[in-house]
């Protein structure tokens, strides 16, 4: 057994005891006569798939978390396909919108707006800071697709640590899950007796950037060897903060920039089984987009580089990708539109708004259509047979999240398209028997490359995450196939592999930061390949 934090409350205050790395043996007589590691396994996944429920076995994978962590690690890695879905989407969704309901224990570090003027007093209360490598910091303003949850979001940024942990092999006591709290506009929590955050409105846009301000400077401080992930932050903020911050300090945001690696990679694989199926030249796809928020842009910029890649210029580029949001096409005639949707605003459609998806399929003839929209079902029968009318088989990513979210489900583009489609979806969905041919489908999703970009952004001490990188990261997972998963016909890899891939992820993500002089372990410049590869992953924590 491994108790690392037993928290104890004196005068409202919080105050954790931190236990020994590693830790001490138990005394004799404290644990049953014949308690072996491997039967204890056995024993922790009977209890957990002796639940109905996925939200009672993420509860039980939290205290397995909390009361041992080795053990809940080595599930975690020992039965990746099984585990995800249960620590992380789907089901971190429901764990976020029950959170005030079904919190047991303290755990990550909550900043609110109350504490503006001493965030670095609030900061230093963390008991590992000496340890600390990697933050996941959300303001719970919009948690998958499921809007603002306030600090009910706080389970999002300790899912995405798991999947560090799991994923990439960092250290548990390195990560650091926050939630800035100031505020929810979401009413059905204020009304709630049980909700955990601030009972007030979401502060002003200026206020909270003041916060943000104070929050990572301090952060700087009190953490110097610390890389900062942005996470479901509403569209305006996950902008208006990525360019305000990404030059001062080492972070990126994993909906715009995670996401976007992940498209790009798995669209990669896609693009070329789409194109040997066609006869069209790579060059010739054109991608359409439901959903034009952070998600919905950062991959249409990262898309962009699918192109440049192929060599065709910038204007090229943007030329092949269309934006529709809730108002439809999305074009310069239209009229007034927020910023961060101008770049990929059409100038070369002049007519009546379009906003029926049939119709904006049939005009744009896309090769490819992503969502990323929230809207279950976007992708309706009708419009997943336009797509198969047009492509001999079409890209269909329904990449929303969580899954009841999704734009469509993988047996329905099987079906709609006579077992054509290639599908990536943001949640996981099962396989798929068609004709005596099992299909499998891809997850589109930025926890492919979150835990390689952190991994290799720590052990280089990159300075700052350069867009360079995330892009080395994308091309890292999209030559990580086994010749088995390309026969299969996978664009991504397994998720079992995550281990390798993201040690993948890492090196590519190294090389590139030392190319943009962006890296302070310098020492690693002089590895090669092979040595840097058994570098990464000699670092990587291990459960036992
Ligand atoms: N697979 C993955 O790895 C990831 C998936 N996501 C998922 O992406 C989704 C979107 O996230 P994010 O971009 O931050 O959210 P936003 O809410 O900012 O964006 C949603 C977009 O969808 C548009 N939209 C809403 N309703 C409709 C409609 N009826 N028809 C067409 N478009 C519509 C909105 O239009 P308007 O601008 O007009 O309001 C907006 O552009 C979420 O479900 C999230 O879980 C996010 C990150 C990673
Ligand atoms: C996966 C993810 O980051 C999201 O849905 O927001
Ligand atoms: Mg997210």
């Amino acid at each position: 057994m491994t108790v690392v934090i037993t928290p104890s409350w004196s005068n409202g205050v919080q105050k954790l005891k931190v236990a020994p790395q590693p830790p001490a043996p138990i005394p004799r007589g404290l644990t049953p006569p014949v308690l072996e590691n491997t039967v204890h396994k056995t024993r922790c996944l009977a209890q957990l798939r002796s639940k109905d429920q996925d939200l009672e076995k993420y509860i039980y994978l939290s205290q397995l978390k909390d009361a041992d962590h080795s053990m809940f690690y080595r599930i975690c890695l020992d039965h990746m396909a099984e585990i995800t879905p249960l620590i992380y989407t789907p089901t971190v969704g429901d764990a976020c919108l029950r959170y005030s309901h079904i919190y047991r224990r303290p755990e990550g570090l909550f900043i609110s707006i109350q504490d503006k003027g001493k965030v670095g007093s609030i900061l230093r209360n963390w008991p590992r800071i000496n340890d600390a490598r990697i933050a996941v910091v959300t303001d719970g303003s919009r948690i998958l697709g499921l809007g603002d949850l306030g600090v009910n979001g706080m389970p999002i940024s300790i899912g995405k640590l798991s999947l560090y942990v799991a994923g990439a092999g960092i250290r548990p006591q390195s990560t650091v899950p926050i939630c800035i709290d100031v505020g929810t506009d979401n009413q059905k929590f204020l009304d709630d007796p049980l909700y955990l955050g601030l009972r007030q409105r979401r502060v002003p846009q200026e206020e909270m950037h003041e916060l943000m301000e104070e929050f990572l400077h301090e952060m700087s401080v009190v953490f110097p060897d610390l890389l900062i992930q942005f996470e479901d932050f509403s569209t305006d903020k996950a902008f208006a903060f990525l360019s305000a911050f990404r030059d001062k300090y080492p972070l990126f945001n994993d909906d715009i920039q995670g996401t976007g690696a992940v498209v790009l990679s798995g669209f990669m694989n896609a693009a070329k089984l789409s194109s040997a199926a066609s006869g069209r030249p790579l060059t010739d796809h054109r991608i359409l987009f439901l959903g034009a928020g952070s998600a919905g842009v950062g991959v249409a910029q990262q898309l962009t580089s699918y192109f440049k890649l192929l060599g065709l210029s910038e204007e090229e580029a943007r030329e092949r990708i269309y934006l529709v949001d809730s108002q439809g096409l999305i074009y310069d005639e239209r009229g007034p539109m927020a910023e961060h949707k101008k770049y990929f605003s059409r100038k070369d459609y002049t007519g009546e708004p379009m906003k029926d998806l049939v119709e904006i399929v049939d005009y744009v003839k896309p090769t490819a259509i992503l969502g990323l929209s929230t809207i279950k079902s976007a992708f309706n029968k009708a419009v997943v047979e336009r797509m198969a009318a047009h492509n001999a088989r079409p890209i269909i990513f329904p990449l929303s999240n969580p899954v009841r979210l999704s734009e469509c489900e993988f047996s329905e583009a099987v079906e709609w398209t006579n077992g054509k489609v290639i599908f990536a979806s943001g949640s996981p969905f099962p396989e798929q028997e068609y004709e005596g041919k099992m299909l499998y489908p891809g997850q589109g999703n930025n926890m492919y490359v979150f835990p390689g970009i952190g991994l290799g952004s720590i052990l280089s001490r990159a300075s700052t995450i350069t867009d360079s990188m995330i892009e080395a990261a994308s091309l890292g997972l999209a030559n990580s196939l086994t010749p088995e998963e390309h026969a299969d016909g996978l664009i991504y890899p397994r998720i079992s592999r995550i281990r390798d891939i993201s040690g993948q992820i890492a090196l590519s993500v190294i090389r590139e930061a030392q190319k943009q002089g962006v890296d302070r372990s310098t020492d690693l410049r002089q590895l090669d390949d092979d040595a840097l590869l058994e570098h990464i992953k000699a670092r990587m924590w291990n459960p036992l």
